[in-house]
């Protein structure tokens, strides 16, 4: 019989209830203690419907009130200096202040977990970072689902993964020199583990599915060699990709076992195999973690069934990866078409699919006969499906040229016509697309969700906020406004919702960080878009403001991304068929004269392959997809797009080949750092670094955003440099917001004036606007059209030109 465990189990609730209690906490209106119990009753109810399942181990540790690498990082003692908690280990709420900043220090930062759309908080480290142990919250949960006689299995992220997933805080030292200072502390959990009659221990080194350099590899054995000698057995896993290069290393360190993905990597499952040390369990990751479709159980219990030959008892099951990345349960879905329907599994499913294989492997097939032939049947069905294949997205994609996929002119002639058209001043200040999602919006939607709201009602609230949105941003005096995003429940979800191809749950909550879920649409089949989705709210909102407005869209790699894909074509296929829907949209708001047009890419990041010989094919049609979207404007419809969430530094020349007019991009928590690559690889079109994390409810000085703005000047050119926050601002409040951009605005005038005074001092009336132009849209403050054209003058001689590398000095600070 082989041992069948869970590596995470979705941990927000299949009803969001964890957000709900955090919240609810976070805004007042519970006690810690309430806390504390909606936390525990959820640990609870997750054994309970992973014991029923059938899992032999269940996993804990997996449970978080944020995020599971910030409780390593609250466990292994290693809470950053710079939020003077002094030797005290953090209570829950300084736990969350680490996570969303707090009165005197930002929060720490955040980014995607691998290539998921799941965000961790990045531990921090310094040359003299030290560990001990910190929060007793593992101790105390073994202990819980022990008293519920369940049979714990805590989980933990190992130590090179951690460290390598952290952020070195100072230049010129190697995070991975403070590995013989972690590892004792490691040691010193697995003895507290053992102690408390822990048998198994999950260590989670996903880094091992990475290009790691040698001497991170070299750190494995030193760290294993040590933690294995601490007590309970270690279970190593690895998973989202192959490990096969790492074969030998994971065979010949001292632990009781490995777990590799057969999902991802199923070229790895042959090379484990050969040669498997005899002293090790093997589990094999069987059932896809990362996506909703019915396992293949016949193919499931074939593998299963060549590893138990080869592995005997040794061979455990389980899903390829933790199940935080899917929905908890297919069951709440009861609005699903049932054809669709019969076609997923979620969380819950997926560990029952796991206990059928097991059954098979122990009964024999025919013990899962009517199983297997129910899976044919709808296998079969979902082939056959009508639902799936669009001839006429086929014929248009095959219709395409290259010329589809190019602007008409280059950016320096581009550019030039955008500045003429649009009549922005320098350093223009913009947001990037959201404003608050207000409990009136919120609760307009569920009500016209639910039909307790006629659609009259629903679209004069939503108009409603259009029109606020827009007054508050001419009252602030931002120079490129948004609609605000009102009418969207996601910038993906809602794209989900029109296009053809496409279907969408009640309750397919996932996590995506702290509090904040997602739904990700299901593609199911060929994609195409019957109708404008969001011409109607740009147009409305164009009429209500006197600035222009950019129409706003997500692009085809992040629509593919933070859905479930379909897995019966190539994700490239799939990419190009959403580029055509989104470019279909492009034309039709250019039509009705947006003059600039944003299509948000924050994910093209993270769907980068983790395995470096991968990379380019994906970038090659990522890049692709993209512009198949935005290439079909006339020269004067500003392209913009937008990214966050991820480092892009290793990016920079696929970024620069979207073509994309003006990139405005997450910068503000990393302190600018990523600009310094925007100079070096010579970044060549329009900037606008955030300077404002909208992640945290604190408002940044004017002071402070200037300063972020002055170093960018120092990488970027001024004419080239945008304002604005780093992402969009759904999740802030009102008040927040409004203090956050008068700030903004704030600083991006005092750079104006530097400019000003700048041009003034070298007496060039050119830099300035040429008066009394009548334009379709007013003409704020000092505008781009003389300084920024291109051409550098004299009056800015020291400041270097689009065509110059880099950035220049920003305009003197006025004492
Ligand atoms: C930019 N980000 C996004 C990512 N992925 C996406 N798919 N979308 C993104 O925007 N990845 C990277 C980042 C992650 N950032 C965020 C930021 C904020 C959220 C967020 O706020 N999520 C919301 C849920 C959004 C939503 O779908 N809302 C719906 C449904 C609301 C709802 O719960 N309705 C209740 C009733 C509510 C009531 O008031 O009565 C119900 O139906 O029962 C909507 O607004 O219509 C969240 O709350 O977590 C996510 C990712
Ligand atoms: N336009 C979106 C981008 C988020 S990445 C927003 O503003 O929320
Ligand atoms: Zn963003």
């Amino acid at each position: 019989m082989a041992v069948t465990h869970s590596l995470g189990f979705p941990r927000i609730g299949a009803r969001r209830e964890l957000k709900q209690a955090l919240e609810a906490y976070w805004s007042g209106k519970i006690g810690l203690s309430d806390l504390q119990e909606s936390g525990r009753r959820l640990r609870e109810r997750h054994w309970q419907l992973q014991g029923r399942s059938g899992i032999d181990l269940v996993p804990v540790g997996d449970f978080a009130y944020y995020d599971q690498m910030l409780n390593m990082t609250v466990l292994l003692g290693a809470v950053p200096e710079r939020f003077d908690f002094g030797e005290e280990t953090p209570d829950l709420d300084r736990y969350f202040e680490l996570a969303r900043g707090g009165k005197h220090q930002p929060a720490m930062e955040m980014t995607k977990w691998f290539d998921t759309n799941y965000h961790y908080i990045v531990p921090e480290f310094h040359r003299d970072t030290t560990f001990r142990l910190g929060t007793e919250w593992l101790f105390e949960e073994v202990e819980e689902a022990a008293a519920l006689r369940f049979n714990p299995k805590p989980v933990l992220i190992g130590p090179l993964t951690y460290l390598y997933l952290g952020k070195a805080k100072e230049d010129g030292f190697e995070r991975l020199a403070l590995l013989p200072r972690l590892i004792p502390v490691y040691a010193e959990i697995l003895r507290r583990l053992r102690d408390l009659g822990v048998v198994w221990v999950q260590m989670d080194e996903p880094a091992l599915v990475l290009d790691l350099p040698p001497e991170w590899l070299a750190g494995y054995r030193e760290a294993y060699r040590e933690l294995a000698a601490a007590g309970p057995k270690i279970l190593l896993a690895t998973y989202f990709d192959s490990a096969a290069e790492q074969a030998d290393l994971m065979k010949d360190l001292p632990v009781a076992g490995l777990h590799i993905d057969a999902v991802r990597g199923p070229v790895q499952v042959p090379v484990f195999l050969d040669s498997y040390p005899a002293d090790k369990v093997l589990s094999l990751g069987l059932v896809d973690g990362r996506n909703i479709w019915r396992t293949d159980l016949g193919r499931a219990l074939a593998l299963a069934e060549t590893a138990r030959t080869r592995l005997g008892e040794r061979l455990w099951l389980a899903p390829s990866c933790s199940l935080l990345h899917v929905p908890a349960d297919l069951e709440s879905e009861s609005e699903l078409d049932p054809e669709i329907r019969s076609w997923l599994a979620f969380a819950v499913q997926k560990l029952q699919e796991l206990a059928t294989v097991d059954k098979g492997l122990r009964l024999g097939v025919e013990a899962i006969r009517s199983e297997l032939e129910t899976q044919d049947r709808v296998l079969g069905d979902r082939a056959k499906s009508a639902r799936v294949r669009n001839p006429a997205v086929t014929a248009r994609l095959e219709r395409l040229t290259e010329a589809d996929y190019r602007r008409y002119s280059p950016f320096s002639e581009r550019i030039a016509l955008q500045r003429e058209r649009l009549r922005l001043p320098v350093f223009p200040t913009t947001t990037i697309g959201s404003f608050p999602q207000t409990a009136d919006i919120r609760k307009a939607r569920a009500d016209y969700r639910k039909g307790e709201l006629n659609e009259a009602v629903y679209r004069e609230t939503m108009r409603k906020a259009v029109r606020e949105a827009i007054g508050k941003q001419e009252a602030l005096g931002l120079d490129l406004l948004v609609h605000g995003e009102a009418e969207r429940n996601d910038m993906v979800e809602y794209f989900g919702e029109q296009l053809e191809g496409f279907v969408f749950t009640r309750y397919g909550w996932v996590q995506s960080y702290g509090s904040r879920c997602v739904k990700p649409p299901i593609i199911v089949g060929d994609v195409s878009r019957p109708r404008p989705m969001t011409v109607e709210w740009i147009s409305y909102a164009q009429r209500q403001a006197r600035k222009p407005v950019k129409g706003m869209l997500t692009g085809p790699v992040t629509i593919l991304q933070w859905s479930f894909v379909r897995d019966d074509q190539p994700r490239s296929a799939t990419a190009l068929q959403i580029a055509l829907a989104i470019r279909d949209e492009v034309l039709d708001l250019e039509q009705a004269g947006v003059a600039a047009i944003q299509i948000d890419e924050p994910a093209i990041r993270e769907g980068l392959p983790l395995k470096r010989r991968d990379r380019d094919d994906y970038l090659a049609w990522a890049v692709k997809a993209f512009r198949l979207a935005s290439s079909g404007v006339a020269d004067d419809t500003q392209i913009h797009t937008h990214m966050c969430y991820s480092e892009f530094a290793d990016i920079l020349p696929a970024i620069a080949d979207l073509d994309a007019d003006v990139i405005t991009i997450e910068t503000s928590r990393s302190g600018m750092d990523l600009l310094t690559a925007f100079r070096d690889f010579q970044y060549p079109n329009d900037v606008g670094p955030g300077v404002y994390d909208i992640h945290s409810p604190r408002v940044p000085a004017k002071e402070e955003m200037l300063r972020l703005l002055e170093k960018a000047c120092e990488v970027i050119s001024p004419e080239r440099l945008w304002v604005n926050p780093d992402c969009g601002l759904k999740t802030r409040a009102w008040p927040e917001v409004e203090q956050a951009m008068a700030h903004m605005v704030e600083a991006a005038r005092t750079l104006r004036q530097r400019w000003t005074s700048f041009a003034g001092e070298l007496n060039r009336s050119d830099a300035l606007p040429s008066p009394g132009h009548t334009d379709q849209f007013d003409q704020g403050e000092q505008s781009r059209n003389g300084a920024a054209d291109g051409q550098p003058g004299e009056c800015f001689e020291h400041l270097p030109s689009d065509e110059e590398a880099g950035g220049g000095p920003c305009p003197a600070r006025q004492s």
